[in-house]
């Protein structure tokens, strides 16, 4: 299912779609959303959609948008780490232009949508609750897949029966798949629906009969596993129970608390802010575990060294930038010895938050037997949590231990 296979039945040929792939995948499996136990009413895809997961009520996304949300999921989404929450919101935001467009459209082309609402059997009344159904199938269950001439084109991507309950895995996939002669020679597939899709399995791994066979959804971080599919790794608590972090492959965000050091109430925050902006350098500031040592991005050092350098000179005038600049063209390794050591302390201070807000959350899982997907969630909100201060307490020793990065 993908924007070659829906476009006849929403649009006139030769008009450039008003939606994108994402939207018009959604606005489908929104019209033919199964009711209860029934199969979906979709002439096109009815068996396939009948077979999808009903619900998502263990996704985050789900408790954000639900208006009869409970207590505990509300109390859940309190507990997720600042850089967690804040990349939800950001999902969430994705959601609700997609959501805007979807209805705009369906506004705007009533009469089709009336005609498919005759096998659709859906309620006639809008509903959000169906459209986060509709819009987390495509966004956990699609796969890249070029069916436009540009390989970036964000509508090369298709849902695909089968291929989807592949779960994810970070080490070995045991199908991995093959890139077409379009992504090869980066052109156009030739046939109008895409070039065939093949997988292959690995060489060096063996399959048993009855083994699950799984894919690798990307490099994810836990943090974006957990936003965009609703689970994490549980590397960081296997590792933490065998007592082994240092192995384990961690990430951390630490956007919310550098933007309290660079705030428009600090001396220069704006001005700093804007410089890091033009330079490309404003957020996405992480820490990681691997490869050892563990270090911050050099995104994260580079925003701090500026902000110890504006603050150590009272200023942001451009002679005093040109040091830090001249850092960031290769033109010389640092700023100073003092700047070095500023941006390293801070960079403890930060690892100190880290751990200190980390520590409450950690061993306080709860459970609820009525409700089976909430262990599992309030497990993988611990799992996160022990991430951020297992590679904030890494991070902390590298630098105390003075190691260069
Ligand atoms: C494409 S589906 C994978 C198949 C899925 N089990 C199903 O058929 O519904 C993606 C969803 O599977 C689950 N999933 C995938 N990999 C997982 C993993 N390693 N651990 C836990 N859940 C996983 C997540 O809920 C994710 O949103």
């Amino acid at each position: 299912m993908n924007v070659r296979t829906l476009q006849a039945t929403y649009f006139a040929r030769g008009i450039p779609a008003p939606l994108t792939a994402t939207q018009l995948i959604s606005l489908h499996l929104y019209l033919y959303r199964p009711r209860g136990e029934e199969n979906s009413s979709d002439p096109l895809f009815g068996p396939y959609i009948s077979a999808l997961p009903r619900n998502f009520d263990g996704h985050p996304l789900t408790w954000l948008v639900e208006p009869a949300i409970s207590i505990e999921e509300n109390s859940l989404l309190e507990t997720l780490p600042p850089s967690v929450y804040d990349a939800l919101q950001q999902l969430h935001t994705r959601f609700l232009e997609d959501w805007t467009a979807v209805s705009e459209f369906m506004r705007t082309n009533s009469t089709t949508i009336e005609q498919l609402s005759i096998h659709a059997n859906r309620d006639s009344q809008i509903s959000l609750v169906d459209f986060v159904w509709a819009w987390l199938t495509v966004n956990t269950r699609c796969i890249y897949y070029r069916l436009k001439a540009s390989k970036s084109d964000p509508d090369n991507l298709t849902m695909c029966p089968i291929l989807d309950f592949a779960n994810h895995t970070t080490v070995l996939p045991h199908i991995t798949p093959v890139p077409t002669n379009a992504d090869l020679w980066d052109a156009a597939p030739i046939k109008r629906l895409g070039d065939d899709f093949s997988f292959i399995s690995p060489g060096d791994a063996t399959i048993k009969a009855g083994e699950e066979l799984y894919l690798t959804y990307g490099s994810h971080s836990n943090r974006t596993l957990f936003v965009e599919y609703g689970f994490v790794n549980q590397n960081f608590e296997d590792a933490v129970s065998k007592m082994n972090c240092e192995e384990a492959e961690g990430e951390v965000h630490v956007q919310d608390i550098v933007e309290q050091l660079i705030s428009p109430d600090t001396p220069f925050g704006s001005i700093i802010k804007n410089v890091l902006c033009d330079e490309g350098y404003w957020g996405d500031w992480t820490l990681h575990a691997l490869p050892k040592p563990a270090h911050p991005s050099y995104r994260l050092i580079t925003a701090l060294r500026l902000y110890h350098h504006a603050i150590a000179h009272h200023s942001v005038q451009e002679d005093i930038l040109k040091p830090w600049r001249d850092v960031i063209m290769g033109l010389r390794e640092n700023i100073s010895g003092i700047n070095e050591a500023q941006w390293r302390q801070s960079l403890v201070n930060i690892c100190d938050t880290l751990i200190a807000r980390a520590e409450p959350h950690i061993r306080v899982r709860s459970e609820r037997e009525d409700k089976l997907w909430y262990s599992r969630i309030s497990s993988n909100i611990e799992t996160l949590w022990i991430e951020e201060n297992a590679v904030a307490m890494t991070v902390k020793t590298s630098i105390l231990r003075g190691e260069e990065f």
